[in-house]
Parts: C-alpha cells; structure tokens; sequence
C-alpha cells in the first residue's frame, strides 16, 4: 500500500514509450533522446515497458548522489544481464559487467594497483609513450607532401601501440608483428561493439543457434576473442610475462596467483577488456581533440604558446609538465565535457527498490548514467554547446580547482564505486600526445570536408569518436 503512494519517476505515456524504444534500438541515439526528455521531465525519468521500467539518470548531482552516498551506493551498483557479458565475457567474468560484491571491489583493486602508472614512477610511463609518439612524428612528418592525412588511422596504431606495451612491456619486434597486433586488436574491437549494442542478441539470445546475421556474429566474436586469448595468454606468453612480473598481463598473472582467487576465465575476461576499454576510449578522445582543433585553430595557437613558454621545443613534454600547462589542461577537460565519448555510459541496476527525492525506483531496475545531459545541460553549462576551453579557467587563467562547483559537473569517467579504473592512464596519454604532436606540427584542414564539430552531429555509437579526421600537418 505504501508503496503505491510513492510515485515512480515521470516520463512519458505508454505509447510514447513504445515509439522512443523503437528509435533508441534503431538509431542507438539514446544519449540525444534522453536529453529532449530530461528538458521535459527533469533530472530522473522513466520510461516504462510493460512491466519493466528503464530509469534515466540526467545530472551530475543526481548520479553522485545514488552511486555515492551511503544510503543508495550498496544497492545502485550492479549491472544488467547482457549477451555479450554472458556468452562472450564467460559469464560477465571482466570488471564491467561484474556485479557489484566482494569480489568486484577485489578485482577492482587489482586493475587498479597493476593499471596504476607511477607505480614504476612517471618517468618509465613518460619514457614508454614519448617512444610510441616519436614513431607516430615521423609518420607524420613524411605526411608533409600529401594534401590530406588521415589522422585517425596513424593514431589508431599508435594508440594499439601502446596498449600493446601496456600489457607486455615489449614493443612490437618488427612492422609484421605490428600489423598482426593491430588486425587481431582492430577485429576484436569492431565485433565487439557490435555485439554489445547488438539488441538481437541481447533480446533473443537464442538466435545465436538460427542461421543468419545472430549466429554470424556470433560466432565472429567468439573467434575474435579466442584470436586475442592466443595472442596475449597463450601458454608460453603467460610463462614469459609472468616470469618477468612487467606489465599489466605479467602483474595480474603474478597478483593472481598470489591471491589464489581468480580463475583463467578471470584473467581472460580482464585482459580482453583492458584492451578494448584501454584503446578505443583513448582513441575516441584523442581524434575528437584533433577535430576540435581544426575548428579552433586559435584554440590550437594558444596551447602552442603555452607549450613553447613553459616547456620549448628542446625536449619532450612530460607528465610532470601537467601542473604548469593550465589552458592545455583546460581544453582536455573541455573536450572531455564537449563530446562525452561514453554518452550513456554502463548502466546499472538496482538491488534493492529505493525511494529517492520522493520517487521509487523498484528492485532490478536499470538505470542509465546519461553523461550527455550531465554535461549539455543549460542548467549548470553556460553555453553548452559551445566548445570554450575558458571555462575551466579562473580570472588569473589558472585552471580551476578540481573541487570547483563547475569541475564537480564533469564527470566523463563516472562517480563513486564503478568510476572508471582506467582515468588517470586515459588522462596521462590525452596530456602527452596533445602536447608532444603541438609542440612540433601545425595542423589544418585539408581538402576533404570535415565531420562536423559537433559530436550531437556523429554517427552515434557506445564509444564517440569522428569516422575520419583528415587534415594537413604541417612541421612548426
Ligand atoms: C577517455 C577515456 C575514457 C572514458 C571517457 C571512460 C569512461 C568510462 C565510464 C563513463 C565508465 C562507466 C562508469 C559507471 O558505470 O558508472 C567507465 C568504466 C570503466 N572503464 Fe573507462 N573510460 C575511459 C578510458 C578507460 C581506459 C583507458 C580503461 C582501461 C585501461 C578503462 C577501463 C574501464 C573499466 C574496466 C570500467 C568498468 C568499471 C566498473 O564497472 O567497475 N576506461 N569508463
């Protein structure tokens, strides 16, 4: 009886709701949806289907205070069953899609101490990318006599690159080793996204044994995860990295152990995912800063200006360079607000029903993180749509403290106990590829036309990045 009183959140009517989940499985454009319906239904909504219902979550403030405080944060952190998590991830056995328990918070501290970078200091972490960025300069500088280069695929492999070292601490042998890395990376990734927003699969998990597009897919994704396992934990590989107990397989092979808690399927599910998280994100990132630049070529001149005054052209930028280089730092965060590369993030679910600012929310409810609207939202953005670096900047044009109310908006990586374990390396290779590609090319657009700047604009995806990013660099 109580709980008839306490109203679910608002939303649309029935029919509404049938119309918006046909366009959310359609067009994937959730993230724009969500964004109409909060400036019609506030900061929570629901929209409900037959008996289940699937709760938006529209502002930084409400997100922190569910996944954060301690009245909600135990019961608002599991995930929701999905084929990919189920068939291909051995039974949600990476951290993703883990439910939030004992074991989750184990795991979690594990990436997390192995993924920590400076760990072995900053200056073997600076030391490991600045290589990787010295090869991607010389490619583009024999770009120089072509009109258009297309950036995105030289970052591509220079991003692989270095994930590559990230798990093994061994750089590619040769360009033949190279290539089969970046394919066997680049066929895993690509199935992999499909399947995850695959609502085929998701909904009728049994098309996998009818011939046709479901089994196909399928059973690529199988293949591509099996082609992974063999290039990263084939048996005489795991001998070797753990042997030597670098980088991240040799450090979570030996912590593993040590712990005696994690099975191979663990291992596999973690190791898979490091990979696709480590890589596409960044990519996602870097490309749309690169966009963004195009655009701006002031914003490009003034992260120049700061480069040569504060760090010059006479040697690599590094991370200890980060506190100094206020505007750059400015314009990463922007980027990070502009475009919200995981615009939906991951969504959870409820454990428990919960009662919030007199609302309920039942038990197994799923609840989508809409990072979107957390960060275009005219309520707490001045100009939203606008990219303007200098609102991260105070009058003496230092960035603005991380407690700052504004700071406390962006949120690209999550709150509270499933923030993203991957941050501060997301951040760490965002600061030196900027600075270390700016410190020594101009870049311009080039004969192709542009995606447009605005990522509301994109093919939308779980992870946003611009299809292409073909442009003229030029050596400063
Ligand atoms: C610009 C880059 C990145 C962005 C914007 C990003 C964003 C996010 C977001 C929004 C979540 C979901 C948070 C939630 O559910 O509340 C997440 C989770 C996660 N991210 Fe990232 N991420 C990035 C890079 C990375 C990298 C480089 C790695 C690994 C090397 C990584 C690994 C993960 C993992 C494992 C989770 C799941 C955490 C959990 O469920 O407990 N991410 N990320």
């Amino acid at each position: 009886k109580d709980q008839q009183k306490t109203p679910l959140p608002p939303g649309p009517p029935f029919l509404e709701c049938l119309q918006i989940t046909w366009r959310m499985l359609r067009k994937n454009d959730t993230h724009l949806i969500a964004e109409d319906l909060r400036k019609r239904y506030g900061e929570i909504f629901n929209i409900r289907l037959f008996s289940s219902n699937l709760v938006f979550l529209n502002s930084s403030r409400i997100m922190r205070k569910l996944s954060v405080s301690g009245q909600y944060r135990n019961v608002t952190n599991d995930r929701p069953w999905t084929f990919y998590g189920h068939f291909i991830c051995y039974g949600c056995r990476n951290v993703s899609l883990r439910n939030y328990n004992e074991m989750l918070m184990k795991v979690r501290k594990m990436v997390h101490g192995t993924i920590k970078l400076y760990g072995d200091g900053i200056k073997v972490f600076d030391d490991m990318v600045n290589g990787e960025i010295q090869i991607l300069q010389k490619e583009l500088e024999n770009s120089k006599l072509k009109a258009s280069f297309d950036l995105c695929k030289a970052l591509k492999v220079s991003l692989i690159r270095v994930i590559h070292i990230f798990l093994t601490n061994e750089r590619p042998k040769d360009s033949e080793e190279c290539n089969y890395i970046c394919d066997t990376v680049e066929e895993f990734d690509d199935v992999d996204n499909e399947m995850f927003n695959s609502v085929l699969l998701n909904t009728c998990p049994w098309v996998r044994f009818l011939p046709g597009r479901g089994r196909r897919l399928y059973k690529a994704a199988l293949e591509g995860r099996d082609k992974l396992n063999n290039l990263y934990l084939n048996s005489s590989i795991k001998e070797r990295l753990k042997g030597h107990g670098k980088g991240f397989i040799g450090k979570i092979l030996s912590e593993a152990e040590y712990a005696n808690e994690m099975e191979d399927e663990d291992i596999k599910g973690i190791v898979g995912e490091m990979v696709t998280a480590g890589y596409l994100t960044t990519k996602g990132a870097l490309s749309g800063f690169f966009l963004l630049i195009l655009y701006y070529p002031e914003i490009q001149r003034r992260i120049q200006e700061e480069i040569d005054d504060n760090i010059g052209s006479d040697r690599e930028p590094s991370l200890d360079d980060r506190g100094i280089m206020h505007y750059t730092n400015a314009a990463i965060l922007e980027c990070l607000r502009f475009i919200s590369h995981v615009p939906v993030g991951i969504p959870h679910v409820t454990r428990e029903e919960i009662e919030v600012e007199g609302m309920r929310i039942p038990a197994k409810t799923a609840m989508v993180t809409n990072y979107w609207s957390a960060h275009r939202s005219d309520k707490y953005w001045d100009k939203p749509d606008v990219f303007l670096p200098e609102r991260f900047l105070d009058d003496d044009g230092k960035l603005l403290p991380s407690e700052h109310i504004l700071r406390s908006q962006l949120i690209p990586f999550g709150i509270g106990k499933r923030n993203c374990v991957g941050e501060s390396f997301a951040k760490s290779r965002m600061f030196l590829y900027v600075t270390s590609l700016l410190q020594r090319f101009n870049f311009s657009p080039g004969e192709n036309k542009l995606p447009p700047s605005d990522s509301k604009l994109w093919m939308p995806n779980s992870t946003m990045m611009p299809a292409f990013l073909n442009c003229v660099v030029a050596k400063r």
